[in-house]
Parts: structure tokens; sequence; C-alpha cells
């Protein structure tokens, strides 16, 4: 599948917003790809992560089990490893708490682990992801993504594939452009955050 297909998919679905967003880093952006919208849809889901998953064995070779940051990252992970022919599991958090595995989930010695995220803005949720998993015997061998909107600035720790990479404008809280500012402020995601 192409950037531009992804991208489509996203216009299509009506998830590609434009308004004042507060993201999961803190950071202000004009523009959020709302992922939920996509993963309400189980056909267009289904697409991206059949591609998702081709990517990933291509890049990464065997995979035995995707681990996804929750919330965003449950769907896509589950319908990748569908694909895949892995298991599914996810990192949660209690507000304000680092993620972990819990459920009796794990990476057992001997199995391959790939992280599925669905969104890169920053990279922190997938390093923070990452860091939960470091007592896991099993390996981790890299990250992926539908869409990487860091402008190849969202480092994780792992290689990082993308079926799309973007680099989408995104601003402290107290450097925003005058546009920006003049626009209500609304946090999508689930990560605990004050909101000036
Ligand atoms: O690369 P980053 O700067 O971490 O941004 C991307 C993250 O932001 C969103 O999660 P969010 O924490 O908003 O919660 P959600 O998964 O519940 O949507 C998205 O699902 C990614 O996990
Ligand atoms: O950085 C984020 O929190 C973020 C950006 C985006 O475009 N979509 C999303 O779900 N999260
Ligand atoms: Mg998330």
């Amino acid at each position: 599948m192409t950037p531009e297909a992804v991208l489509d998919e996203f216009r299509d679905a009506g998830a590609l917003l434009q308004g004042h967003f507060i993201l999961s880093s803190g950071l202000r952006s004009p523009i959020f790809l709302q992922k939920m919208t996509i993963f309400s849809d189980p056909a267009r889901t289904e697409r991206l992560c059949r591609a998702l998953a081709a990517a990933i064995t291509e890049r990464f070779g065997r995979i035995d089990i995707v681990v996804s940051p929750a919330i965003g990252g449950i769907i896509p992970g589950y319908e990748t490893a569908r694909h895949l022919g892995a298991r599914a599991i996810f990192v949660e958090r209690d507000p304000g708490k680092p993620f972990q595995l819990r459920r009796g989930f794990s990476i057992p010695a001997g199995t391959r682990a790939v992280i599925v995220e669905d969104i890169v803005s920053t990279g922190l949720s997938a390093r923070e992801c990452l860091a939960s998993l470091k007592d896991e015997a099993g390996e981790i061998v890299g990250a992926a993504c539908l869409i990487d909107r860091s402008g190849g600035r969202g480092e994780i720790g792992l290689p990082l594939l993308s079926l799309a990479a973007l680099d989408i404008p995104a601003y402290p809280a107290d450097a925003l452009p005058p546009e920006l500012a003049a626009l209500p402020a609304v946090k999508p995601g689930s990560r605990a955050i004050p909101v000036a």
C-alpha cells in the first residue's frame, strides 16, 4: 500500500482532522489523525493492517507476538497479529502511571516480538512501551506503525517502519502560532496530562 493510499484511507474515513489538538506528548498541533475513526471500520482496518503485517514480515522476519500500547494500539495490534499468525498482547497504564503488561501477558524466551503503534508523533508512547518490556525474556525486534508523523524525529530505540511517513507540525504550548492559539484546544487521547 502506497503512503498516498494510506492517507486516502484517513481522508475518506473523515479521520484527518483540523483544529487545535493536545497531543499525547503535550505538544499542540493543527492536525490530528483520528485513528479510532479508522478502527471503527473493520474493512478499512483490515486493509491497513494487512499491509502493515506484510511490511513487518519483509523487514523483521518471523514474528510470534505483537505488543501494543493501549488504547490506540490495541485494535491495529490485534488485526496486524491476525495477518502475521502471531499473538496480540498490549501494555496499559493506570492514569499517570507507566505502561505495564498485565492480564497474564508475557513475551517468553525464544519468541520474537514487534511493537505495533497506531500513530507515532514523538515516539514517546512507543519508547515507554519498550521500557515496560525490559524484563521480558523474548526479543523485541522492532516497531511498526500506520503513520509516522514525526518527520523522522520519533526516536524509539528500535528500528521503526511505517506505512506512511509525514512531517506534521507540533508546537510547545507556550510557542503556538496565533492562528492555533485562537482555537479552543481538545485532547483526544487517553494519556492523563494536565490541560491548561
Ligand atoms: O509518539 P507519541 O508522541 O507518543 O504520540 C503518539 C501516541 O499518541 C496516541 O496515544 P495517546 O496517548 O493519545 O492515547 P490513545 O492510545 O488512547 O489514543 C497514539 O495512540 C500514540 O500512542
Ligand atoms: O500525538 C498524538 O497524541 C496523536 C497524534 C495523531 O495524529 N493521532 C493520534 O491518535 N495521536
Ligand atoms: Mg496511543
